[in-house]
């Protein structure tokens, strides 16, 4: 129809326009995380609605949680997936009946017929990972393939109650699911021309679904070495922004139940404020040290391209924090004229200090080398390093440091881990004496002014030292964004609150 065509006036007119504009914008893509899913479906409903009133969009969803990501599908399909290895485990059945009485649980549809037609989908799905899990190997081992085909069912599960919910609102929705997307050759490995290539596949399939509202899953498969392995947990995010990408979105909003990135975890610092712009290098750093807001895969697919915005489920007219390259200087000509401060503080726990003086066997240049290759060996990623010709100071994480919700992992995941570190232990004892201090915290101040501030770092040392708090380890200038110590993990709460204080509250 052209606007000619329009049989009346100025108001069917300018309502064509809005629809035309409409028709040509770029999409909007909303991720919602699993626990804003299992509490706040009908707000996400309504955010998809209201968005929808503007914007074309497109929707991600994460595999469903009930009050916490520890309790939530995907946790539970892992554990489901470990138990199908073991040769006579009977646990299966009852995680897979439990999982799905979760999701059907949380049925609460107008339309009787949409809730059955729903509910026969999600009984369709469990049947099938019960037989998926039934004929998996019984030798203590789950392959990648195997742990990624199992976990994806979460994902599968909450798209399909997300797309028949908001077809319940009265929305023309297509379930996508894109855990078989991959069919293009894979040539080597993981790198930018594979995310290339999956964005374009991952926009095609979604360009099918028309003038349907596209529900997709946060689960891309099939990954070679499996997506797990090679993204961790909360690999959501980045199928998310894989989708932005493959559609040119115009922005990548991820929902979540903060209003934002602040200066500081608003659940630990009270006087945290809420930053509204912030760099993807300085959201990068705050993920890596302990602030795990967004899977730092994300903005490395999303910038420059397309802007991240963090939003809140409970509070959707709040503008969130955007993500996205640092335009404030072309703007404000003051900008690198104000005073210098940090953009955030953070803190990452259940840090251990690895200390290795060297006994002199073998030269220096082959002493470091050999301490990287035992680290390499035994996985150990070191979040602070320092050393000199015979000294290393070592700060590793007992957790894999870029899984987003790593709090979330499997004890028997943990266990491994720390067997990792003790094996490690062992072999650099070869190269010295070494001692090993337990219960630490990094503590670190984000910022791209930090590299043109003077008195900065000064100032958070003489803050912690004027509260008593013990400096072990201090780590400036690997990265210019960001000045990290080590402190006491007893410490770490009244830490971050004395330097967001002391830097945040009166340097102003
Ligand atoms: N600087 C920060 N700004 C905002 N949130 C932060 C920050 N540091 C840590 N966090 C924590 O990150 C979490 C992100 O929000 P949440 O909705 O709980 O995550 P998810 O969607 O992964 O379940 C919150 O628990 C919040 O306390
Ligand atoms: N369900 C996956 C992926 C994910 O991204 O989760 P969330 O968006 O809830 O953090 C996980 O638990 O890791």
């Amino acid at each position: 129809m052209t606007v000619e065509s329009l049989p009346n006036g100025v108001a069917e007119h300018s309502s064509f326009e809005k629809h035309a504009e409409k028709l040509l914008a770029q999409r909007v893509v909303l991720k919602f995380g699993g626990t804003s899913i299992g509490k706040f479906a009908s707000q996400i409903a309504d955010i998809c609605l209201s968005s929808l009133s503007e914007n074309k969009i497109a929707v991600i969803c994460s595999a469903r949680s009930g009050l916490s990501k520890a309790e939530g599908t995907t946790n539970r399909l892992l554990k489901a997936s470990r138990e199908a290895a073991k040769p006579d485990s009977t646990k299966c059945d009852a995680i897979v009946s439990q999982i799905l009485h979760e999701h059907i649980s949380a049925v609460h549809f107008k339309s009787t017929e949409l809730s059955q037609r729903l509910q026969r989908a999600m009984t369709t799905e469990c049947r099938k990972l019960s037989n998926m899990l039934a004929t998996m190997p019984k030798n203590g081992q789950v392959s990648p393939e195997n742990e990624d085909e199992v976990v994806s069912v979460g994902e599968k599960l909450s798209a399909q109650f997300l797309s028949m919910l908001l077809e319940d609102y009265g929305v023309d929705s297509e379930y996508v699911d894109l855990s078989d997307i991959i069919h293009f050759e894979v040539l080597s490995g993981l790198n930018q021309d594979f995310y290339q290539d999956l964005a374009q596949a991952i926009g095609r399939r979604i360009q099918l679904c028309g003038e349907k509202v596209p529900v997709i899953t946060g689960f891309f498969g099939r990954v070679p070495g499996g997506l797990l392995k090679n993204c961790g947990r909360g690999y959501s995010d980045l199928c998310a922004a894989l989708v932005a990408v493959g559609l040119g979105a115009q922005e990548l909003q991820v929902w979540k139940e903060v209003s934002g990135v602040y200066t500081a975890d608003p659940r630990k610092v009270p006087t945290a404020r809420l930053l509204s712009s912030i760099h993807p290098n300085e959201a990068n750093e705050l993920t890596f040290y302990g602030s795990e807001v967004i899977h730092h895969f994300t903005i490395e697919q999303c910038i420059p391209k397309i802007p991240i915005r963090i939003k809140n489920v409970l509070e959707p007219e709040g503008a969130g924090t955007i993500i996205f390259l640092d335009d404030r200087a072309k703007t404000d000509p003051y900008h690198h004229q104000r005073p210098k401060r940090p953009t955030a503080v953070t803190v990452k726990q259940q840090i251990t200090v690895v200390n290795v003086h060297s006994h002199r066997k073998v030269e220096s240049p082959e002493f470091l080398a050999e301490i990287c290759k035992i680290l390499a060996r035994w996985s150990l990623a070191v979040n602070l390093f320092e050393l000199n010709e015979c000294h290393v100071s070592l700060a590793v994480h007992s957790k894999t440091p870029f899984i987003k919700g790593a709090e979330a992992q499997d004890p028997d995941d943990l266990q491994i881990q720390h067997q990792d570190l003790a094996n490690a232990i062992q072999e650099l004892k070869e190269y010295g004496a070494v001692d090993v201090v337990h219960n630490m915290a990094i503590l670190s101040l984000i910022g791209l002014q930090l590299k043109r501030s003077i008195g900065i770092a000064g100032r958070m040392f003489t803050a912690l030292g004027d509260n008593n708090i013990n400096i072990e380890m201090i780590s400036q200038g690997a990265s210019e964004i960001n000045i990290s110590c080590v402190i006491a993990e007893r410490e770490a709460l009244r830490a971050l609150n004395v330097v967001h204080t002391d830097l945040f509250t009166f340097l102003e």
